[in-house]
């Protein structure tokens, strides 16, 4: 997969090269490119903001360094990349989309800074690419680009080949709709603490179910909004028989 990432502040995205991100690079299943903006300024002060119209207050990204910097990444006859927008006015980055991503060949993140980017950017680049602007959660941050380094790790971790063990993948939180019960590990004893008698009983069908309850219980007392949006089927037959 290839990935290019527009900011003002390119060094932000120096950790990319630790850990599983920075191996993901290094055996080419990720070929990441990050970009200053101000490449595509041309006036002495390499200017990026300027005011918004219809007053109010802080700054907004000017269009035409944007789509000179979209241009140059995303150029008219190619294979056009995914672009994606970081905002709190955008649609909920979920694990669904993170799985969607995972599957593009290409992705171009646009790091808003300020209140955002002129919104005809988006429009033009609309018209000759998919775009889809992401909010985390409600809440405001400086810029785009933490955000971006959060929709990257999830979804570089589902890279083929980037987690040893491809089994984490599939019960982890969110991933069967619920979230994911609680972990233990040695020693069985910890400050007088005992693991659940169940996970060291070797029996796994008691062990799943245990797990499975444990989920459900966590996801209706943290998240009742998952429970509502619960397909049936997901719900175990023998809870349905019951
Ligand atoms: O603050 C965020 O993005 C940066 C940004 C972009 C545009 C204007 C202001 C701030 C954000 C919050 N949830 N998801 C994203």
């Amino acid at each position: 997969m290839r990935v290019d990432v527009v900011s003002i502040f390119p060094e932000y995205f120096a950790p990319l090269d630790l850990s599983l991100i920075g191996r993901a690079r290094a055996s080419g299943t990720l070929q990441l490119a990050v970009h200053d903006l101000r490449t595509w300024t041309h006036d002495v002060h390499r200017t990026v903001d300027d005011t918004p119209y219809g007053g109010g207050p802080g700054m907004v990204m000017r269009p035409e360094p944007w789509g000179e910097a979209l241009e140059a990444l995303a150029p008219p006859g190619g294979n056009p990349p995914r672009l994606l927008v970081p905002t709190p006015a955008g649609a909920p980055f979920t694990q669904a989309l993170a799985h969607e991503l995972a599957a593009e060949p290409h992705l171009l993140f646009a790091c808003g800074r300020y209140e955002g980017i002129d919104q005809r950017v988006l429009e033009h680049a609309a018209s000759r690419m998919p775009v889809t602007e992401v909010s985390l959660g409600d809440y405001v941050l400086f810029g785009g680009e933490v955000a971006v380094l959060v929709i990257l790790e999830a979804v570089t971790r589902l890279l083929p080949g980037v987690l040893g063990n491809v089994g984490s993948l599939d019960d982890e939180s969110h991933a069967h709709g619920l979230l994911e019960a609680p972990m233990y590990t040695k020693p069985a004893v910890w400050r007088g603490q005992e693991v659940p008698t169940v996970l060291r009983s070797g029996d796994h069908g008691k062990i799943a179910r245990w797990r499975r309850d444990e989920a459900l219980a966590r996801t209706v007392a943290r998240r009742p909004d998952m429970i509502a949006a619960l397909p049936p089927e997901c719900l175990d037959p023998r809870d349905r028989a019951a």
